[in-house]
């Protein structure tokens, strides 16, 4: 059983505190809206798609507690907590298209006059706790597809060697992950030989949350600083990278963690196939290209402290933006839990 990052029964949230992991698990309750900005903002919860199921699911335990009998004040009030928890974290799309839906629900809901208040409560929780099972089984699909888009690469029935980057896994989504559900859905078919995974700094998503993972599930991994990729491409064949995404553009640019843009350029010159492992929900059709994607930049203590201890000198400037963009021609699929797509060809699969 992988680890949940969440926990949702109708009328309880909690959310397993990453930022004291991989030390103390310790579950902190989501009681509304407000708690569930102040998780994501402080990424006490991260990674795209969990960060739009918990800012929903906030909004549904707080609408559980709302005995207001008129839809069109519940609808007002709908739009103005999603757009507030939009406002949590900028970069990744999932909250954003998550948010667009519900509020298009919403409207709906409000405008048939068949429905009364509890009905509209009933559906629009329903819709949003619809959420949890979907991710689960889109991280599943896109776990197959990458699995056989990697091995189709290989002679024969060997096993191959994977790099990740940042974390994609049971704690950055609903359970089993992305890019680290394509690592999954690889070791259960016997093909993986070995995982090596990036510290990921300043918020060192890898060294503690995705090795937590690994060693979690004993999945054969080794873990290297950032700036070991280039050497470890020299030095051993590498058979894959694959990565997540926060938002992916209408070209196939990718938006994911700070640090993935220089890995695609290392994996590109060492001829190594790169991989974005993202569902539909971090496809943002409507941005052209990378360049119009915002960046966030998190404080400066990330990068100069380590918990409670400075390691940076004092007075130092920093800068800390927490993505960046990979352009779509590093990039050699984009597996989905539809499918593995080109980069170019994304836009096609959406109606005009
Ligand atoms: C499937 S998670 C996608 C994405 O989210 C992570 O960012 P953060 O930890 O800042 O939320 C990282 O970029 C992952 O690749």
């Amino acid at each position: 059983m992988s680890l949940e990052s969440i926990k949702y029964q109708r009328g309880n949230l909690e959310v397993l505190d990453q930022l004291l992991l991989p030390f103390q698990k310790k579950y902190i309750k989501v009681e509304g809206v407000e708690d569930g900005w102040k998780v994501i903002n402080k990424m006490q919860v991260r990674g795209a798609p969990a960060i739009a199921i918990l800012g929903c699911l906030s909004l549904a335990i707080e609408l559980l507690k709302d005995n207001s009998s008129d839809k069109k004040v519940m609808r007002q009030e709908i739009e103005g907590k999603l757009n507030y928890l939009v406002s949590a974290r900028p970069t990744a799309v999932n909250i954003k298209l998550a948010a667009d839906e519900l509020i298009n629900l919403a409207n709906t809901l409000s405008a048939d006059e068949s429905i009364n208040p509890d009905e509209f409560k009933e559906r629009f929780i329903s819709s949003i706790e619809g959420m949890l099972s979907k991710d689960i089984e889109d991280n599943k699909a896109i776990g197959r597809y990458g699995c056989e888009a990697i091995l189709k690469n290989l002679e024969g029935d060997g096993q191959v060697r994977v790099l990740t980057h940042c974390n994609t896994g049971s704690l950055a989504t609903a359970e089993y992950g992305t890019a680290l559900g394509v690592i999954r859905s690889l070791h259960s078919a016997k093909r993986l030989e070995h995982v090596f995974c990036t510290e990921t700094r300043p918020y060192n998503q890898g060294a503690r949350l995705t090795a937590f993972e690994l060693v979690h599930e004993k999945i054969p991994a080794t873990l290297i600083v950032d700036s070991m990729v280039a050497a470890l491409m020299h030095v051993r064949k590498i058979g894959a990278v694959v990565v997540g995404a926060d938002r992916v553009a209408a070209n196939g640019d990718t938006a994911n963690k700070i640090g993935t843009y220089q890995i695609a350029i290392v994996a590109k010159y060492h001829n190594v196939p790169f991989y974005v492992a993202a569902p539909f929900t971090s496809i943002d059709i409507n941005v052209p290209s990378g360049e119009h994607i915002k960046i966030e930049e998190r404080p400066d203590k990330e990068m100069t402290h380590i918990g409670d201890r400075r390691i940076a000198a004092p007075g130092i400037n920093c800068w800390n933006p927490s993505f960046d963009i990979t352009p779509a021609f590093l990039i050699t699929g984009i597996i989905t839990e539809k499918g593995v797509f080109l980069p170019h060809m994304l836009k096609t699969l959406f109606p005009i």
